[in-house]
């Protein structure tokens, strides 16, 4: 009964892997054909440089709760395996499999087999960089692991031959006392809460500086990193990789027109993303909660990519975002120059045609069309962050004299410059500068012998400006 003490006897090789992708679409309920299911696995396969021998989509009318396929299928699959060389040590399933199915496949087909979720926390575990991301990562692996108590493979167990998750006895580990287990768990959660306060009191110095958060979010590979490249001038990793961004990577950057900003790069999302990988990515997806201005960036170029944006929404969803809330949302149709001329014209229009008419929230998005690698829209994208975050600023004039250095830096480092006119006599300009109603305040607070004037008509501007008539 007990298949932990089992191990496959066949000796397959673990750099190469079976993809099969059950396919339900004869019921008539997938939202995408599984053809395109199965390119996605097959990518998320080799995102973690595994070779793809085999790839298949298996139909299917019922699930079987012992085996999950049914038998026929079982052995079927069981052969190609056999007679496939190399032989593939692994075999990925593109679904979530209970604990059983998870077990009874790996004895009746001698290979490892890797479900969905199991397969995204390998990526992730790949791909942790910082002390924060391991932690999360480690904890959704434990998680799992103790939810199925299944030897777990990994490319830690795959490079160092043996050792397991963590650096630990690895399969011994998971065969231990679950108590072992569940006592890991705590101590990450632990080490988690530390993280995640830590943040929180760095969030709220941010607050305090008067500088706006923009967070990049989007499906993963629709180009957050080259977007967030191509706005802050920064070298993170953008690659050709699902998952290529694990950690969030935060910049401050001085935007066009905006003036200074924080910019946030995260983690993609992906369809089917486990419950449990959410809550555990909480801890660095809060800055996404916390963010003035969402950038949802999409890769306008692929053919899932309605399907992806609702995978997004649903993730921000689990986060607790939705319509409602308070962060303004700009969609980023990037990656236009993949597009025909014909298609790129559309998309241009369309993006404009939809700003016209948007509230700015995620179900009636600002949208900008560009293209992180040309750089073609980005002036546009700028200009919509802008309008978010300006709209609610007053236009006021102020004259300032020689003395008035203080004043003039204030007003550039807190206003959007509008116009410097310079009048007749030398070292006096009016500035007209654009403030939100909290720096109009700190304004006249601080420089009490100036004054802001808004709504001015030409003729007083003129006057004030010291020109004659
Ligand atoms: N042609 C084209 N390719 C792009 C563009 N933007 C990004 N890419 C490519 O798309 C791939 C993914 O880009 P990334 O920036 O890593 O995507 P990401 O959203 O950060 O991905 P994850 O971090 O994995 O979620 C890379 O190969 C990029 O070079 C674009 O505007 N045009
Ligand atoms: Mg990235």
């Amino acid at each position: 009964m007990d298949f932990l003490d089992e191990p496959p006897k066949r000796e397959g090789s673990l750099h190469h892997a079976i993809v099969i992708h059950p396919d339900w679409s004869r019921a008539g309920t997938v939202s995408r054909t599984a053809s395109q299911r199965l390119d996605e696995v097959v990518g998320l396969t080799a995102a973690i440089g595994l070779k793809v021998t085999d790839a298949l989509g298996v139909g299917l009318q019922d699930i079987r709760p012992a085996t999950y396929f049914g038998t026929g299928k079982v052995k079927e699959i069981g052969e190609l395996i056999d007679n496939a060389d190399p032989s593939p040590g692994l075999v990925v399933v593109n679904t979530q499999l209970t604990p059983v199915q998870h077990r009874n496949l790996e004895r009746a087909w001698q290979a490892k087999v890797l479900d969905r979720t199991a397969l995204i926390l390998e990526i992730f575990g790949e791909r942790a960089q910082t002390k924060e991301g391991r932690l999360q990562v480690d904890l959704a692996h434990l998680t799992y692991q103790r939810s199925r108590l299944v030897r777990s493979w990994t490319h830690l167990e795959r490079q160092r031959g043996g050792a397991g998750f963590l650096g630990g006895p690895g399969e011994r580990q998971i065969e231990a006392d679950r108590r072992v287990l569940a006592g890991k768990i705590d101590r990450l959660k632990a080490q988690l809460e530390q993280v995640r306060r830590t943040r929180t009191l760095q969030r709220a110095k941010r607050k305090r500086a008067p500088h706006p958060v923009i967070a990049l979010v989007g499906y993963t590979n629709a180009g957050k990193s080259s977007l967030f490249n191509r706005m802050t001038g920064a070298g993170v990793t953008a690659q050709d990789l699902l998952f290529a961004t694990l950690d969030p990577t935060m910049r401050a950057v001085d935007l066009p027109g905006v003036g200074r900003a924080i910019l946030s790069d995260t983690v993609g999302f992906i369809s089917d993303l486990p419950t449990d990988l959410v809550a555990a990515f909480r801890a660095t997806l809060e800055e996404v909660l916390e963010a003035d201005i969402l950038l949802h960036v999409r890769d306008i170029s692929h053919s899932e990519h309605e399907a992806q944006r609702l995978d997004v929404l649903s993730v921000l969803g689990e986060l607790g975002i939705d319509e409602d809330s308070p962060q303004q949302v700009i969609e980023v149709w990037n990656k236009i120059d993949l597009l025909s001329p014909d298609d790129q014209h559309t998309a241009v229009l369309t993006a404009a045609h939809r700003s016209t008419f948007a509230e700015a929230t995620l179900l009636s998005p600002l949208v900008s069309a560009v293209s992180a690698h040309s750089g073609e829209g980005l002036e546009g994208l700028f200009g919509a962050i802008d309008h978010l975050l300006t709209q609610d600023y007053t236009l006021f004039h102020v004259r300032l004299g020689p003395a008035d250095g203080a004043a003039d830096a204030w007003l550039h480092a807190h206003g959007d410059i509008r116009e410097i006119v310079e009048t007749g006599e030398v070292g006096h300009r009016v500035i007209s500068v654009r403030l939100s109603e909290k720096s109009a305040g700190q304004f006249r607070s601080r420089f009490a012998g100036l004054s802001l004037a808004s709504k001015v008509d030409d003729e007083s501007f003129t006057a004030m400006a010291g020109f004659r008539a």
